[in-house]
């Protein structure tokens, strides 16, 4: 059987271990490096918690990926490395799958265009999780009947970006279905800023951070005498894995950039 060879960038964090973990259970997943901040030329197996995989550590991706032959790279890091990340993975050719949210719009173009010009396959889903595409999915039908929406999203409060990946590609796939429309009343002022969240096209998202938390989705639509809430909770990133799978199985067959995990749904 011909594996397919993994680089994980950011393999010692939350999703990152986690990530090593579900290749561990597949024969068919082999895992050539990790790439890390610190700890270069270390093995993986070397840091404590995480599984015994022989994969060197770098903290260079432009040595490590002249150093490995490897097919996909799986980047589970922070807003700016994740997009550093990607672009050189095109850029070698190795296809990257790319669960790491807060890239701007600039950002998701620049990397799109780059995939295409190259032929290069690659994914980046703002939330892995079938439950949640599932919640955006069926967001984006509600909002047909409903145009009046509030998205509340709930995360850990270790999380950089705000609002999450998730609200922000929940409120894109809303924007496609509904008319542009300003919420609320028109006179309305915030007495405190903020109060109101942030505005995407008149849709408003509120962060909320908290320890205990995982990562949490609620989408209220509101119509005469009632509402709809679409709600989608992962209580484990175990949640996230078979979309990482799934991703890696189709990026092999991909050569260009695809932007969100329902596109892959069948
Ligand atoms: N798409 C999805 O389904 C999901 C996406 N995410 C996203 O994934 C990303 C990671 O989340 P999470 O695991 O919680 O975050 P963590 O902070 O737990 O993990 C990030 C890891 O990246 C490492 N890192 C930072 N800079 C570099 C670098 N230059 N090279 C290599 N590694 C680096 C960090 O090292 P150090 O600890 O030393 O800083 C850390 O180990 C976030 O953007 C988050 O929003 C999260 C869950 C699901
Ligand atoms: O940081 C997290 O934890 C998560 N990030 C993603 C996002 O920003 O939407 C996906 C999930 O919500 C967990």
């Amino acid at each position: 059987m011909n594996k397919v060879k993994v680089v994980v960038a950011g393999f010692r964090g939350r999703m990152g271990s986690e990530a090593l973990r579900m290749i561990e259970k597949h024969d068919d997943l082999e895992l050539v490096a990790g790439l890390d901040m610190d700890n270069a030329g270390q093995k993986v197996k070397d840091i404590s918690g995480l599984p015994d995989f022989d994969a060197t550590i770098y903290t260079d991706i432009n040595q490590c990926l002249q150093d490995v032959q490897a097919d996909v790279l799986i980047d589970l890091t922070t807003p700016e490395v994740g997009y550093l990340h990607t672009k050189t993975a095109i850029e070698y050719g190795v296809r990257p799958v790319v669960g790491t949210t807060g890239f701007t719009s600039e950002q998701l173009e620049e990397l799109t265009d780059l995939a295409e010009e190259r032929g290069v396959g690659a994914v980046i889903a703002p939330n892995f999780a079938i439950g949640a595409v599932l919640m955006m999915e069926f967001s984006k039908w509600a909002a047909k009947y409903f145009p009046d929406v509030e998205i509340i999203e709930k995360h850990h409060d270790q999380k950089l970006d705000a609002p999450s990946g998730t609200a922000v590609k929940t409120a894109e796939l809303i924007k496609e279905e509904r008319q542009s429309k300003q919420q609320g009343h028109p006179d309305e002022k915030e007495t405190i800023p903020g109060a109101r969240g942030a505005d995407v096209d008149g849709m408003h998202i509120h962060s909320v951070r908290l320890p205990g938390l995982v990562a949490h989705q609620e989408v209220i639509f509101g119509g005469p005498g009632e509402n709809l809430t679409i709600k989608h909770d992962s209580f484990h990133r175990e949640s996230f894995m078979s979309g990482i799978k799934l991703s890696i199985d189709h990026v092999m067959k991909l050569d260009i950039l695809v932007y969100g995990l329902e596109n892959l749904l069948e």
